[in-house]
């Protein structure tokens, strides 16, 4: 027989988050009276993206002119009301029911009656509350006594895309640290690198302002300028390039698709060179193949437009046994949508973001499915967050080994990563940490 926790108190207000635009923060007060006389607060804030896939759950905006129509005044409301009413007096410990109660209370495929936004917030502070409750780590309540392997972390030192105001076209470009010991010394080794990509930059007269996810955002003219430069900076770190630190792209190639172009219209690209720079998805797979050939690069996300099955099959055909191919705009953190590219043969990784989906059980059934079919999963933020921390504990909960959170500064991306490094103290030689390359690529 479960324990019974009741849920005693919701509540949500609207707060703030990296890119200055309001979200949700939920605070869920457990078991009053049963454990303890004030029982346990747990809280969450859900995050906000930029390049957000066509087939994400939708959060709710006010579109009132308050914050220019980015207000999160009814999402609030919601939590206050309709979905604090479905959960009030249920088993905190029942994260699957609380989570089927919250999606009833929406009753819609894409959340869009409830907002995402309300219902995430209410599920990630119903687990965190419970964990309180329990006086469990929240790594360890998600993941229980297997909860062992920290994440290695991919940092984004360099942003372009919808995430800067620079002529670089892929969104991110990022570093791992496989060649580390554990995740402290990842840290520290992609940091180095992150301080020395600043000062070629510097040297170079370029621009040290940084995007979104705090990578540099120079005027580069092509990726493979930007991936020579990071090598330089490995190497100025000391560090060796395909051995100690390897390199990944999301290229958010959804952003880049253009339907009546019929191809990938690359406009930084196109105006750095002064030629319209158009490529079609064959192309785009070529420019992969090139690029992973002249540079360590072991992981790509988003290579192709979110629709382009068939050039995601092709992708994984002609890269897949050495590549991780990551879905992000492709899977949304979706099961159906991971099980059609499970069935397709699209893509060997799924990107899960929590708020695409919109409730904790669904993220979790996405790492599930994509574990069993043998794809990996990166546990990812989104490029406007906050300071809550649990992104960290998921990460290690889940066991999928990767985590994507930003480069290592500005403080809602630090969060995470100064979590991590609380949780690596607190498992002490239980921590496990290795990259596993496909078919063991570095
Ligand atoms: C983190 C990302 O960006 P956003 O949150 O803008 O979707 C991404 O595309 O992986
Ligand atoms: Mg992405």
């Amino acid at each position: 027989m479960n324990r019974y926790l009741p849920v005693r108190k919701v509540y949500a207000r609207e707060v703030l988050d990296s890119r200055g635009n309001p979200t949700v923060e939920a605070e869920v007060t457990v078991g009053e009276g049963i454990v303890g006389k004030e029982g346990y607060t747990g809280r969450a804030i859900v995050p906000s993206g930029a390049s957000t896939g066509k087939f994400e759950a939708l959060e709710l905006r006010d579109k009132e002119e308050r914050y220019q129509g980015m207000g999160v005044k009814k999402a609030v409301e919601h939590v206050n009301t309709h979905l604090a009413d479905a959960v009030l007096g249920e088993n905190a410990l029942c994260q699957n029911r609380i989570d089927r109660l919250l999606l009833e209370a929406d009753g819609t495929e894409t959340k869009e009656r409830m907002g995402a936004n309300a219902i995430l917030a209410v599920s990630l502070a119903v687990a965190d509350a419970a964990a309180k409750a329990m006086r469990l780590p929240l790594y360890q309540y998600l993941g229980g006594c297997n909860a062992v392997t920290m994440p290695v972390p991919m940092m984004n030192i360099l942003n372009g895309g919808k995430h800067a105001e620079n002529t670089v076209d892929f969104q991110e470009f990022m570093i791992l640290p496989v060649g580390a010991c554990c995740f402290k010394e990842g840290l520290r080794m992609g940091t180095e690198v992150y301080h020395c990509l600043r000062k070629i930059l510097k040297d170079r007269k370029l621009s040290v302002a940084v995007g979104d996810e705090g990578g540099f955002a120079p005027n580069l003219k092509s990726a493979g300028e930007v991936l020579a430069m990071m090598t330089e900076a490995v190497q100025a770190a000391g560090l060796q390039p395909g051995k100690d630190i390897c390199f990944a792209i999301d290229a958010a190639a959804s952003e880049l698709y253009q339907e009546e172009k019929q191809g990938y219209y690359f406009p930084g690209e196109s105006f750095m060179t002064g030629t319209e720079v158009l490529r079609t998805a064959e192309e785009m797979i070529s420019y992969y193949e090139e690029l992973v050939k002249e540079f360590p690069v072991v992981s790509i996300e988003d290579g192709l437009d979110q629709e382009d099955w068939t050039g995601w099959s092709l992708l994984t055909k002609r890269l897949g046994n050495k590549v991780q191919l990551v879905g992000d705009d492709l899977f949304v953190t979706n099961t159906e949508r991971i099980a059609k590219g499970i069935e397709e043969k699209a893509g060997n990784a799924v990107l899960i973001k929590v708020n695409q989906i919109g409730s904790l059980t669904e993220a979790r059934q996405a790492v599930e499915l994509a574990h069993r079919a043998g794809y990996r999963t990166i546990l990812s933020h989104r490029s406007g967050e906050s300071e809550d921390t649990f992104l960290a504990d998921l990460a290690v909960a889940s066991g999928s080994g990767q985590i994507k959170a930003g480069a290592p500064c500005r403080g809602e991306r630090t969060a995470k990563y100064n979590r991590l490094l609380a949780i690596e103290d607190q498992l002490g030689e239980t921590a496990v940490y290795r990259w596993q390359g496909i078919n063991g690529n570095l």
